[in-house]
């Protein structure tokens, strides 16, 4: 590439060695910081082209400032092209989201209308509602009841939620055949015979869009099933609905463009969490009983611990993610879970023990052919457990911290030993995660996004992701000083990600020796589990998520360190728990946010984590089935 110089007499353009080198390097940093390279050829070619019309003794000047002017009338037109075209195509985007949201209220209300003609009892309804998920895959198993009434009954109870919540993305239309087909040949009765399943939106299932909340993906064709999904229809499950996430699926609010945002079932102008967030909403309003979600930062637990149910994010990739995969494309530092939410921990059991089977491993061979252990499950061996309501981030909100202490005391009830334990410096751990998850510098979000209609909650975080690195990273200290926040100040610094393979591999090493050394921590105290709260606070008002994102230390931590972690709702915030909020810190931006958000929070669901080491599923889920038990909630099936 030829350089350019400026100097008086000689010409643009040409090749030459120069001895100002200063000027020289200026003008080429500045040319290539704006990316003008193309703009330089753009102007040598020009200054040829005019040349011939200078007459000699013309001041250069003239041509230099004519020069000049036709580069920023181009740069200029360049940009207004730009704008119109981006201007059109979001029409168009607009035009095709306002069809598909017309299509969606279509197919809910002519299922509304099918439903009605069925004239199913209030009674029928409030029955199998009231089951619990033993007690419905007991009567299904033995022919009580009918996949069609039970899926009948769900698809009335689901467009009921999603009337408060907008949790569902589409009406699964073959689940009534399927439910049909199942019921004429109740001899081979799969272990989940009958039980609808809503399934999250980033699930593949031909006919059905897989956006991710991105318009961008659209239209991008579905011709492999999910492989749980094929695994769960093969256990005669009946995948029934699909539900919604948020746009990037990177964050805990859960709204996009295409679907809108769904709301809490507890209060719906607040957040259900995210981003398996659609599937929390539904099942926490009682909508359904079992669904599958996805889980990098937390996306399983948040949304449990915000709507009131529980999950599972397994470890290791026990569970397989093909077609569940596409939008966390490449990240091998840190991996999408994929995992079960359920409105009980026998929903999360059964749900895990049909999965874990030779088909899952025939259709995905990179799965660990680890069958569920059932001795683990029902072990009884006293346990050592650590717990924390503090992980050194942000200090968990009176409710979360009580649910852990209640926890707490109902496992040391069950004679368990209960130990303090602080994890490991939770700020070089989330430097780590943010810089895994962003490695690109969040460059592939923006991509995508400029071709969509961004989600308000998202905008200051994509302009500040759109930025230069070395603005963010120079941005990040003044937000430091404003905020005090150290979140936000390492969002901005690792979310710029890794300029190199060799900072690629120092990523992964540092990895390694933070999971090295939290092990030994784990080690040193005993452990067999750790309890912690779900998340730093409960549900907040819609579309503010971006004011209380260090919340989510909480469980990137467990994605990190790729531990099996699970969440229980075991409360609701009550007013003693508000009224607890003047012992809460207010010194940063955050805490700040995070208690005014806390006003009018009463009643919302609260849950707890229960986190054992990689491929320890079967242990986790035992301890999380011990506190509910305690906790009677199978009993007293919560009704909203
Ligand atoms: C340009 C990037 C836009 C992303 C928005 C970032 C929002 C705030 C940052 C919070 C840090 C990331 C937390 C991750 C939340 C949970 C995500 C998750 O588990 N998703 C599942 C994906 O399969």
């Amino acid at each position: 590439m030829q350089r350019l110089r400026w100097s008086k007499g000689q010409q643009l353009g040409q090749l030459h060695t120069s001895n100002n080198l200063l000027l020289h390097d200026y003008n080429s940093y500045i040319l290539r910081c704006y990316s003008f390279i193309h703009i330089r050829d753009f102007i040598c070619k020009m200054d040829r082209l005019i040349r011939p019309f200078w007459k000699p003794d013309e001041d250069r000047n003239r041509s230099a400032k004519i020069l000049c002017g036709v580069v920023a009338a181009v740069y200029i037109s360049n940009q207004v092209v730009r704008k119109i075209i981006n201007i059109v195509q979001k029409q168009q985007i607009k035009k095709k989201i306002q069809e598909k949201r017309e299509e969606r209220k279509l197919s809910k209300a002519k299922l509304e209308e099918h439903l009605k003609g069925k004239e199913i009892s209030t009674n029928t309804v409030e029955r199998i509602l009231s089951l619990s998920f033993k007690e419905l895959q007991a009567d299904l198993q033995s022919g009580k009841l009918s996949a069609v009434d039970v899926l009948n009954v769900y698809q009335i109870k689901a467009l009921e939620v999603d009337k408060r919540t907008n949790c569902i993305t589409e009406i699964v239309w073959e689940a009534e055949e399927t439910a049909l087909q199942l019921d004429l040949d109740r001899k081979k009765k799969g272990p989940l015979y009958g039980i609808p399943v809503s399934i999250k939106e980033t699930y593949t299932m031909p006919g059905y869009p897989c956006t991710g909340g991105m318009m961008f993906y659209f239209d991008d064709p579905v011709t492999e099933e999910n492989v749980l999904v094929q695994v769960l229809k093969k256990q005669g499950a009946i995948p029934f609905v699909r539900t919604n996430v948020p746009q990037t699926l990177m964050t805990f609010e859960c709204s996009n463009s295409l679907y809108g945002t769904t709301g809490n079932p507890y209060d719906p102008t607040r957040i259900p969490g995210g981003s398996s967030g659609g599937e929390a909403a539904l099942i926490g309003g009682g909508g359904s009983i079992l669904g599958m979600g996805g889980d990098i930062g937390g996306s399983l637990r948040i949304p449990a611990h915000m709507a009131g149910c529980c999950s599972l994010k397994p470890s290791g990739g026990r569970l397989s993610r093909r077609g569940q995969n596409k939008f966390n494309k490449g990240e091998t530092l840190v991996q999408s879970q994929t995992g079960p939410m359920a409105a009980e921990v026998d929903g999360l059991v059964n749900c895990m023990r049909c999965l874990l089977v030779p088909e899952m491993f025939d259709f995905d061979p990179a799965v660990p052919p680890i069958p569920f252990r059932e001795e683990i499950f029902t072990g009884n061996h006293k346990l050592t457990i650590g717990f924390y309501i503090d992980d050194g981030n942000l200090k968990a909100v009176p409710a979360c911290q009580r649910a852990v202490l209640e926890v707490k005391a109902i496992l040391e009830s069950q004679g368990h030993t209960l130990v303090p334990f602080k994890p490991v410096d939770v700020h070089r751990m989330v430097a780590l995660f943010l810089k895994s998850v962003f490695a690109d510098g969040g460059k592939s979000y923006v991509n995508v996004l400029e071709k969509d209609i961004v989600n308000p909650s998202l905008r200051r975080i994509i302009f500040a992701f759109g930025l230069p690195h070395w603005f963010r990273k120079l941005f990040s200290y003044v937000a430091k000083i404003i905020t005090k926040d150290q979140f936000t100040y390492l969002l901005l610094q690792s979310g710029c990600g890794v300029e190199s393979v060799t900072e690629y591999w120092d990523l992964a090493m540092n990895i390694e020796s933070y999971r090295t050394d939290f092990l030994k921590k784990w080690r040193d105290n005993k452990l067999d589990a750790v309890i912690c709260p779900g998340f730093a606070f409960t549900a907040v008002p819609s579309g503010r998520v971006t004011d209380v994102s260090g919340g989510v230390t909480y469980t990137n931590l467990y994605n990190l360190l790729d531990y099996t972690a699970g969440t229980l709702k075991v409360t609701n915030v009550t007013q003693a728990d508000l009224d607890n909020f003047q012992h809460y810190p207010s010194n940063t931006w955050m805490e700040k946010n995070i208690k005014k958000f806390a006003e009018g929070s009463k009643g919302l669901p609260v849950g707890v984590q229960f986190v054992g080491l990689s491929y320890q599923e079967e242990l986790v889920l035992r301890i999380m089935k011990e506190v509910e038990t305690c906790l009677h909630k199978n009993s007293s099936k919560e009704k909203l």
